[in-house]
């Protein structure tokens, strides 16, 4: 470990997740000179090194990652085995943390030939410092190097251990996909907003203001959800006769159909790339 107060951290894929991290990082007072980024598309670099001044970018793994304390593994599943080959032997003894859905811990070990593995699954809100993120740790992984990765988890949001590594799969349909389904929420509620004849804006806005009201207010009440919901529902008005729709349909069923879909894409991709 280096011996300064911030350890050295490496990115190996510097697109929007990374980003994420490095925004909450130097947020919370990061030295960019202490964050490495190896991303090869020339105009992510350019864009990287504008927002972020002072970090090392890479367009390729090269000596220089023999530094790093902790590599950040934010690449597609799909190239992660290329990007481990390539960068693996240069990284010395570093603590690993990946990013990526599917991708298990054991492949990395394999192909990264260490250990010291922990898996995240993250989602876009780290964004704005409001990311929810799931993690898991091989045993190997030292109480230290756990304490690490929490520290800069924890610039981007809240964490949640789990203790199975395939939970993750479900972390990843839950909350690593669940922004992408809110947002679709929010377009379905605008639109038929702007059905109604609201202005598309006015409708955005009451249904970002609401998801934003109604999860604030689900996060601060110790009341189960059904009764936050239930106090909404007057018997015989307009709430009722919304949820009766939806129920009449189905759509909590095909809801749950749709994260059981990522779940097994999640699993999917793990045995596909992992290889
Ligand atoms: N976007 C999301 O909401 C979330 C994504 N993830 C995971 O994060 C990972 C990255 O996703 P995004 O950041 O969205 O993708 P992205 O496409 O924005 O970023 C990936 C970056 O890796 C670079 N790259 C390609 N080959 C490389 C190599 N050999 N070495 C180094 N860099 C290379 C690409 O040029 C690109 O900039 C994925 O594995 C995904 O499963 C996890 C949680 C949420
Ligand atoms: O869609 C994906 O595969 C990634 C993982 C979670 C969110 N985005």
């Amino acid at each position: 470990m280096n011996t300064s107060t911030h350890p050295i951290i490496t990115f190996i894929g510097g697109g929007n997740m990374a980003s994420a991290i490095i925004g909450g990082l130097v947020r919370q007072g990061h030295p960019t000179s202490a964050l490495q980024v190896v991303e090869p598309w020339d105009e992510q670099r350019a864009r990287l090194a504008q927002q972020f001044p002072g970090m090392t970018m890479l367009p390729a793994a090269s000596a220089e990652l023999k530094s790093s304390d902790l590599v950040v593994w934010a690449v597609k599943p799909q190239t992660f085995k290329d990007a481990a080959l390539a960068a693996g032997p240069f990284l010395g003894d570093a603590l690993h943390l990946s990013v990526a859905a599917g991708i298990t811990s054991e492949s990395m070990a394999g192909w990264l030939q260490t250990q010291r593995i922990v898996r995240a699954m993250p989602n876009t809100p780290a964004l704005v410092g409001l990311g929810m993120t799931g993690l898991m740790a091989r045993a190997a992984v030292s109480d230290a190097d756990r304490a690490l990765v929490e520290r800069v988890v924890r610039t981007t949001g809240e964490l949640v251990w789990v203790n199975v590594e395939s939970d993750l799969d479900a972390v990843t349909a839950l909350s690593g996909s669940g922004p992408a389904y809110v947002f679709y929420f929010l377009e379905a509620m605008r639109d038929a907003g702007a059905r109604m004849g609201l202005a598309p804006e006015v409708a955005q806005q009451l249904a970002i203001g609401t998801f934003i009201g109604a999860a604030t207010l689900a996060q601060r009440s110790s009341e189960p959800l059904q009764t936050l919901r239930e106090r909404v529902t007057s018997k015989g008005g307009t709430t009722y006769a919304a949820i009766t729709s939806m129920d009449a349909s189905g759509v909590k069923a095909k809801f749950a159909d749709a994260l059981f879909a990522a779940q097994k894409r999640a699993a999917e991709l793990g045995a596909e790339f992992g290889k």
